[in-house]
């Protein structure tokens, strides 16, 4: 579905990803870890068309993607929930959805609304309030909606745990399951919670200085190796 090869990106002279491989097959549910600074978040920009590569490959369903825009990626499939999730604080909930599906028909925006609200039904509930006023957990799960309005094939999601409540991590990874189990979603998330990652992902990758230098399933790669990366 997904393959990247041998990709390497740089912000002006510094090079920051350096020969990355990766593959994930339909429905994959995959999690890329790694210390502070090592390159994550600068790996899911490029895979989703925000950074240029300076080198390599990305192929999705088959064909070359390297060089299109991001809004183009959207269209063949691929989603993103950003660090930070950059909902729209003035926007009310409904309307942050509707965001997420702009760039598809919008014909179908109702009822992708309607299944996105099943998902989440605290969304439900918060409709009409401004995306600004929710609390950290509540504005996580519209940035996943609002990603998931798009219908997508993969999901990238960049520290999707960072500062929600244990309660609402766990229900976060609860609701991603049934996604993927329903939808076939594959999932691509960038993690440092071991637990979240543990409960969703069954492929690991271990990044250091913007590079893989481990790669398995969960029992080729248990958490104890894990661990032994992220705190050497
Ligand atoms: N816009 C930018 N311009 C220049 N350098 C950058 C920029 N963004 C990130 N970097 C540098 O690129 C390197 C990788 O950063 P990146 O955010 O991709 O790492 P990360 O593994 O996602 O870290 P974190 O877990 O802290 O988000 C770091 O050294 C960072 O300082």
């Amino acid at each position: 579905m997904l393959s990247v090869e041998q990709l390497h990106v740089s912000y002006g002279k510094s090079r920051v990803i350096n020969g990355v491989s990766i593959k994930v097959n339909a429905g994959d549910k995959v999690c890329l870890m790694g210390r502070n600074g090592v390159g994550k978040t600068t790996l899911l920009k490029s895979l989703m068309g925000l950074l240029p590569a300076r080198e390599g490959k990305i192929s999705f369903e088959k064909r070359e993607i390297t060089k299109i825009q991001p809004y183009q990626r959207s269209r063949m499939g691929l989603a993103y929930v950003p660090q930070g999730r950059e909902i729209i604080p003035m926007l009310t909930v409904k309307e942050n959805l509707e965001l997420g599906a702009m760039a598809h028909n919008p014909k179908e925006t109702e009822k992708r609304m309607e299944e996105v609200l099943n998902y989440f039904p605290v969304l439900k509930e918060h409709l009409s309030r401004n995306g600004g006023v929710l609390s950290g957990g509540q504005q996580q799960q519209l940035a996943i909606g609002r990603a998931l309005m798009s219908e997508p094939a993969i999901l990238f999601l960049d520290e999707p745990s960072e500062g929600i409540q244990p309660n609402v991590v766990a229900e976060i990874a609860q609701i991603l399951n049934r996604v993927h189990k329903e939808k076939g979603l594959a999932v691509f998330i960038v993690e440092q919670n071991l637990d979240f990652a543990f409960k969703i992902a069954d492929q690991f990758y271990i990044m250091e200085k913007g590079s893989i230098v481990t790669s398995g399933s969960a029992k080729e790669v248990p958490m104890e190796t894990i661990k032994r990366y992220l705190t050497i």
